[in-house]
């Protein structure tokens, strides 16, 4: 199982759609058009083609629950932490949020893809102004976690590729 968590409307949803889409389970979809989305209440379950013959089910948890998020953490073996890249007023909730994961016991020995989301936006920050304000490299040197950073668009299709790449590298 792996999680897939992040502030509210951070682009989690969507991203799910892409895997979906991407994985051949919905043709009805395409690339071209953002299909719309909802705030997440719960969770959202989708099953992701990461090799010929081997599917990995990747589970949402909504923004908004993020004080029980912490519940789904026993059965994870990756987690994708996604950042919304063009918001800076959420930028410091994140980062306490992904602090909070990664020194949860239970998540000790999970492999983290760091997803920064919505590079496509004009308003979107420079992956070196993100580090330095999330102290990200500070964060991936002190993690037990093997920690790795991409930075994505779910709408226009940047990094979706390596996204599904890490998941089949990683899901052992
Ligand atoms: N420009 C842009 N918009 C995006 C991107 N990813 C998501 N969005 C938009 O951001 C909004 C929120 O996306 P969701 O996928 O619903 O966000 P979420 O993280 O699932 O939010 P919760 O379910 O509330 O936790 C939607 O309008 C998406 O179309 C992106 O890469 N670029
Ligand atoms: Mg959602």
């Amino acid at each position: 199982m792996c999680l897939l968590v992040g502030p509210p409307g951070v682009g989690k949803t969507l991203l799910l759609k892409r895997l979906q889409f991407l994985s051949g389970k919905d043709k009805l979809g395409d690339m071209e058009e953002a299909p719309a989305t909802i705030p997440t209440v719960g969770t959202n379950l989708v099953n992701v083609q990461v090799g010929k013959k081997t599917e990995l089910t990747v589970r949402e948890l909504g923004g908004s629950m993020g004080p029980i998020w912490h519940s789904y953490y026993k059965d994870c073996k990756l987690l994708l932490f996604m950042v919304d890249a063009s918001n800076a007023a959420q930028l410091s909730a994140s980062t306490i949020q992904l602090l909070t994961s990664l020194t949860d016991d239970r998540l000790e020995d999970v492999s983290v893809l760091i997803l920064l989301n919505k590079v496509d936006l004009p308003s979107s920050m420079a992956l070196t102004e993100l580090k330095s304000l999330m102290r990200l490299e500070d964060i991936v040197c002190h993690a037990k976690q093997k920690v790795t950073v991409l930075e994505i668009s779910a709408r226009e299709g940047q990094g979706l590729a390596e996204t599904i790449a890490w998941l089949k590298d990683n899901n052992k």
